[in-house]
């Protein structure tokens, strides 16, 4: 295994940590799977659903050997993340007409969200160089994952939070796993190019998915879900786009069991955006070869509040490979599809609803057949945003959607 710049194509050991390379290039890990056994590690995966105590209980480490081979076992942090709910909702596919539809709910991961499948991943690789100060930047999902991480390895967490266009609740549960929260005027852009420029001299380990190893433990995501769908992917799968992780770590996910012989066809990826906060849509809509950065980013959906997502020419470049496409919805979209989801049973932060939205659109302009099926990849839970759940219910109990009579309120 070793880093290389997906730009210069310079390469490094794994034994090191940089956010990038010295030409300003982002670092992919590579790896050498010409050895891997494909329908050997299927076996292997299975007989691991039966683990319960060890560190392959994990849905992230279960697929150890396609994600972090060398990692000794006494370096992981595990929450046994992973593990989460492959669901259908048929009222909600009857109203899509769509032939096939899934939710995987990354939302039942330990922290709540999705970022605990690559925070495993990057605290166990920063804690095995001997690193015991992570940070990062976020509007709150990663923190909240990274500050439960650390305080499960006994390390601690700096993160600097945005002071506005965030939720409170991940803030609250960011300070309650004990990390140190500085906030600061700007957005999540700004926070990040602060710790590019000092996080090394300031000795921290930097946990945002500019950190390979957060993609790597992210593309358990969708090893998980071909496992549980009997190496049979949907035609496609829909993921929100921010920071653009998953975009990138789904597209290496399935270029490995594509190549190793675990799947026979690669499903095309839709990417969906957030109106307010669409710079990556824009400029693969216009054709463009340079991503403009939104200085103002704004949506609702709190966790997709970026305007410069820093890996966005991997994301396009998975995007190519995979025959992909990017949408944008407006916040009243997000918000309907999330009331469809909440009220299915599975439930979901806004974020995630963008991908129901977004399959919504592509549906109905035919990007997406209605004999195809489709797969809407939920990264956040539903307590995560309580601002929105109160604005939403709000109006749906003005609106009739919803009601509360004093009987039940009082008793
Ligand atoms: N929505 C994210 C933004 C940070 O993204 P990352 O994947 O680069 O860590 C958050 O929860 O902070």
């Amino acid at each position: 295994m070793k880093l290389v710049c997906v730009d210069c194509s310079a390469e490094r050991s794994w034994r090191e940590f940089s956010m990038a390379c010295s030409c300003g290039g982002r670092l992919e890990v590579v790896q050498d799977l010409s050895r891997v056994d494909g329908e050997r590690l299927k076996t292997l995966f299975h007989e691991r659903l039966a683990e319960r105590m060890s560190v392959y209980a994990s849905g992230v480490w279960r697929y150890k050997e396609l994600i972090f081979p060398e990692l000794p076992e006494e370096y992981i942090v595990t929450k046994f993340e992973g593990n989460t709910g492959l669901y259908t909702s048929e009222p909600i596919r009857r109203k899509l007409g769509i032939r096939e539809l899934y939710f995987k709910a990354q939302s039942e991961n330990p922290s709540g969200s999705f970022k605990d499948n690559g925070m495993t991943v990057a605290v166990s690789h920063g804690r095995s160089l001997g690193y015991n100060r992570f940070a990062c930047a976020s509007t709150g999902n990663t923190s909240s994952s990274l500050a439960m991480y650390a305080a499960m390895g006994e390390c601690t967490s700096q993160v600097y939070v945005p002071n506005r266009s965030i939720s409170m609740n991940k803030v609250l549960q960011t300070l309650a796993y004990g990390a140190q929260v500085i906030r600061f005027d700007g957005t999540y852009d700004d926070g990040i190019r602060f710790l590019e420029q000092h996080g090394a001299e300031l000795g921290l380990y930097v946990c945002n998915s500019v950190n390979p190893f957060r993609i790597e433990g992210q593309k358990s995501i969708i090893y998980e879900t071909a496992q549980n769908l009997n190496w049979e992917l949907p035609d496609w799968i829909l993921i929100p786009g921010g920071a653009l992780s998953n975009v990138s770590a789904l597209g290496k996910g399935l270029r490995d069991l594509k190549n190793l012989g675990m799947i026979d066809k690669v499903p095309r990826i839709a990417l969906i955006q957030a109106e307010g906060a669409s710079p990556f849509h824009r400029m693969m809509a216009a054709g463009k070869e340079q991503l403009t950065p939104e200085t103002h980013p704004a949506t609702k959906a709190s966790a997709l509040n970026i305007g410069n997502p820093p890996s966005w020419q991997i994301a396009r470049r998975v995007l190519q490979l995979c025959q992909g496409v990017t949408c944008s919805v407006s916040d009243e979209e997000i918000l309907a599809s999330k009331r469809m989801i909440d009220q299915s049973g599975i439930g979901c932060e806004p974020a995630s609803a963008a991908t129901l939205a977004g399959l919504s659109k592509l549906l109905n302009d035919q990007t997406i057949g209605k004999e195809e099926s489709a797969l809407c990849i939920l990264t956040g839970n539903l307590l995560k945003d309580t601002e929105i759940l109160a604005e939403t219910t709000d109006e749906m109990l003005h609106s009739g959607l919803a009601h509360v009579t004093d009987e039940v309120v009082s008793s």
